[in-house]
C-alpha cells in the first residue's frame, strides 16, 4: 500500500498551548481526505504542516515520501495548494497571476484551461481587490490546480461560496479525483464531507477522534429517534426520552424500534401534534460528528 499523505504522531504547540496532540493517520494515492473539526480544533496548523509551511514540534508528517520542510523543491511541482484566505495580490489581474504561475511548473496546465475549467472567462482582467469572495476562491483554486498536481491541498475551499457555487466546485473536485489526484481538504461544512470524502477523520482539539467512511462514522453512532412537529410538544405526555434540540428537531436516544415509531407518533397524536418529518436507526454524519466531538454547541 502507498501513501501519499503521512501524519505520525504529529504535535504542535504555540507557545505552552498544545494545539495538535499527537495525531497519526495515513492517506492512500487517489484518495480524497476529508478532515472535519469545530473551530480551533487544529485542522489548519495540520494541513499548513503537511504544505511545509510550519514544523512539527514532535513526531514527523510526509507527503509523497518526502518531508515537506526539507523536500520542498521536490515537492512544490506535485503539490497544488489552496489556502485559506487566497493570499492574493490585491491588485494584480487573474489573468497576470495565471500567467506566472503557468512560468513555475514545468508541465502547467494553460491560462486559458485553467480559466474555462473554473470558469474565469468574466474577470480575469478585473484587479483581485474587486472580486467577489467566490471569485477569489475559484481563481485560488485555479492556481492550485495549474501545475497538474498529485496531490491537492484545500483549506475551507469552498467557505462564503453560494450553494450553487458549491456545488459546481464539488463537481470539479469529483473530477481532479477520478483523475487519480489524491485530495486532502478542510471543512465546517459535514455535507461537504459526507458529499466528496471517501474517508473523514474527525479532529477535536488537536486529537483524533475517528477516522473512517463517512457510511461508517454514521453507522457507528447510536441508534435515535428524530422528529419535527409543527407546535411544540408537551414533552411530559411523550413516553420517549423526547429532548428539545436548538435546530427544531425533537431527539430521543433509543433504539429505533417499529414499537418506539408507534409510540412517539400515538402520543404526538394525542396531543394534537402534526408530525412533519420522522428519522428512525442511522444518524446523519453531523449527528455522528456532535456526537464524536461532545460539542452540542459547536459552532460549524
Ligand atoms: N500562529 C499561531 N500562534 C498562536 N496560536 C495559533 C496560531 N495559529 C493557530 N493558533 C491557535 O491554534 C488553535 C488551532 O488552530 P487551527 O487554525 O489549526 O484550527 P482549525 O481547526 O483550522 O480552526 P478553524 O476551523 O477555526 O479554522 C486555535 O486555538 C488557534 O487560535
Amino acid at each position: 500500500m502507498s501513501y501519499a499523505i503521512e501524519v505520525t504522531h504529529f504535535s504542535k504547540r504555540y507557545g505552552s498551548r498544545l494545539v495538535v496532540d499527537d495525531l497519526s493517520f495515513q492517506v492512500r494515492e487517489g484518495e480524497f481526505f476529508a478532515l472535519l473539526g469545530p473551530n480551533g480544533a487544529g485542522k489548519t496548523t495540520t494541513i499548513e504542516t503537511l504544505e511545509g509551511f510550519r514544523r512539527p514540534d514532535s513526531g514527523e508528517v510526509r507527503v509523497l515520501g518526502l518531508d515537506p520542510v526539507r523536500d520542498k523543491r521536490q515537492l512544490y511541482r506535485r503539490v497544488g495548494v489552496m489556502l485559506q484566505e487566497g493570499g492574493l495580490y490585491p491588485t494584480a489581474k487573474p489573468l497576470d497571476l495565471l500567467q506566472l504561475f503557468y512560468e513555475f511548473y514545468p508541465n502547467a496546465e494553460s491560462p486559458e484551461e485553467v480559466a474555462e475549467r473554473l470558469d474565469l472567462g468574466g474577470f480575469l482582467h478585473t484587479p483581485i481587490r474587486r472580486l467577489s469572495g467566490g471569485q477569489r476562491q475559484r481563481l485560488s483554486l485555479a492556481l492550485a490546480l495549474m501545475g497538474r498536481p498529485s496531490v491537492l491541498f484545500l483549506d475551507e475551499p469552498t467557505a462564503g461560496l453560494d450553494p450553487h457555487t458549491r456545488r459546481s466546485t464539488w463537481d470539479m473536485l469529483r473530477g481532479l479525483r477520478s483523475e487519480g489526484t489524491t485530495i486532502m481538504l478542510t471543512t465546517h461544512y459535514i455535507e461537504e464531507a459526507e458529499q466528496l470524502a471517501d474517508r473523514v477523520a474527525i479532529i477535536d482539539r488537536g486529537r483524533l477522534v475517528a477516522v473512517d467512511t463517512p457510511g461508517a462514522l454514521m453507522a457507528g453512532a447510536k441508534s435515535r429517534i428524530a422528529c419535527r412537529t409543527d407546535r411544540p410538544v408537551d414533552l411530559s405526555r411523550v413516553r420517549l426520552p423526547l429532548e428539545a434540540g436548538a435546530d427544531g428537531w425533537y431527539t430521543a436516544q433509543v433504539e429505533a424500534t417499529p414499537e418506539a415509531v408507534r409510540v412517539l407518533a400515538e402520543d404526538l397524536a394525542l396531543q394534537g401534534v402534526l408530525l412533519l418529518e420522522m428519522r428512525a436507526g442511522s444518524a446523519s454524519l453531523e449527528e455522528a460528528f456532535l456526537e464524536l466531538t461532545g460539542e452540542e454547541e459547536a459552532e460549524l
